[in-house]
């Protein structure tokens, strides 16, 4: 069945109407983009990524990303202390296990953040999969798998932490225990620029704190780069106008383009 769409279209409104200050602890190659995605849907970004900071800007946050795409010392230190203020503050978390399975390290410290119940995961099939503790993981930060072959390891994740898990790909799954949505089109351009997936972390974060609903905001971030992917990738000559052009398309995507997205939820039998 197709997901009501006014279930997640008001999102978007709601994003541009109360600006959500989104902490986003990310990695040192997409700060920049991430910000200015940020910006462009209207949400409030701060990069505010220091251990003798970062808990104390989760506990005020509307949201908080946590991105290990490029985990320094310094920057672990500082997740631990965001992702467990936002915990305890009840503040939405959202954890982005980049370059998970691949690497060994990061792959042992995303267990420990798990252990502080994000609000949602999101991450491409390897890395989810890797995640749950199936597959091997990516090359670098890329998928080798498909969507569908790592829903079972996000209903896993799901169940064991209580987070929304949104696996990534042509298609997008958001997944909860009982509950899958798919979100179709968009365009591979988002694969050919840095922070495609990354600035999808930090919008997600600030759709849920607008939403107050994990599931319904997760759908509507995805729809809505969906959406803006689209609408940028008509107008572009390749990768570098499409970045700039997704970002304009960010802000001009409106209410009735994502309820246009085509969202089909099932609901999952096992689990
Ligand atoms: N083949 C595709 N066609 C259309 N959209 C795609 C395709 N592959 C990925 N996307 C879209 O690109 C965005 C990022 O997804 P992707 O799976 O590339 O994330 P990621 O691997 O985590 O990215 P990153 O390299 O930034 O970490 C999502 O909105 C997803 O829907
Ligand atoms: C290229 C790259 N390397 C570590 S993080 C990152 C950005 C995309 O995930
Ligand atoms: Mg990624």
């Amino acid at each position: 069945m197709s997901l009501m769409s006014d279930a997640y279209a008001p999102v978007l409104a709601s994003v541009r109407e109360s600006s959500p200050l989104v902490q986003c602890l990310t990695n040192s190659v997409v700060v920049n983009v991430t910000a200015n995605a940020l910006l462009a849907v209207g949400a409030a970004p701060v990069m505010a990524d220091v251990p003798e900071e970062a808990g104390e800007c989760a506990a005020v946050a509307s949201a908080v990303l946590v991105n290990l795409g490029t985990p320094t010392a310094e920057q672990r230190e500082a997740m631990l202390a965001a992702a467990s203020s936002a915990h305890l503050a009840g503040v939405p978390w959202v954890l982005d296990p980049v370059g998970v399975g691949a690497l060994g390290m990061r792959t042992a410290f995303a267990q420990r953040l798990l252990d502080l119940e994000p609000t949602a995961v999101r991450g491409n099939a390897s890395e989810i999969r890797a995640l749950a503790g199936v597959g091997a993981g990516g090359r670098g930060v890329d998928a080798a798998d498909d969507v569908d072959a790592a829903l079972d390891a996000a209903r896993e994740i799901a169940q064991r932490t209580g987070a929304v898990v949104a696996v990534s790909g042509p298609v997008d799954a958001v997944v909860a225990v009982r509950r899958v949505a798919r979100i179709h089109g968009g365009s591979a351009l988002l694969t050919r620029i840095t922070g495609g997936g990354c600035s999808l972390g930090a919008v997600t974060a600030a759709c849920i704190a607008a939403a107050g609903d994990a599931f319904a905001g997760a759908v509507a971030a995805h729809a809505l780069y969906a959406a803006a992917s689209e609408r940028a990738a008509a107008a572009s000559d390749g990768p570098g106008s499409f970045g700039w052009r997704f970002l304009d398309a960010l802000d001009a995507v409106s209410p009735s383009d994502l309820a246009a997205v085509r969202v089909d939820e099932t609901t999952a039998v096992r689990g």
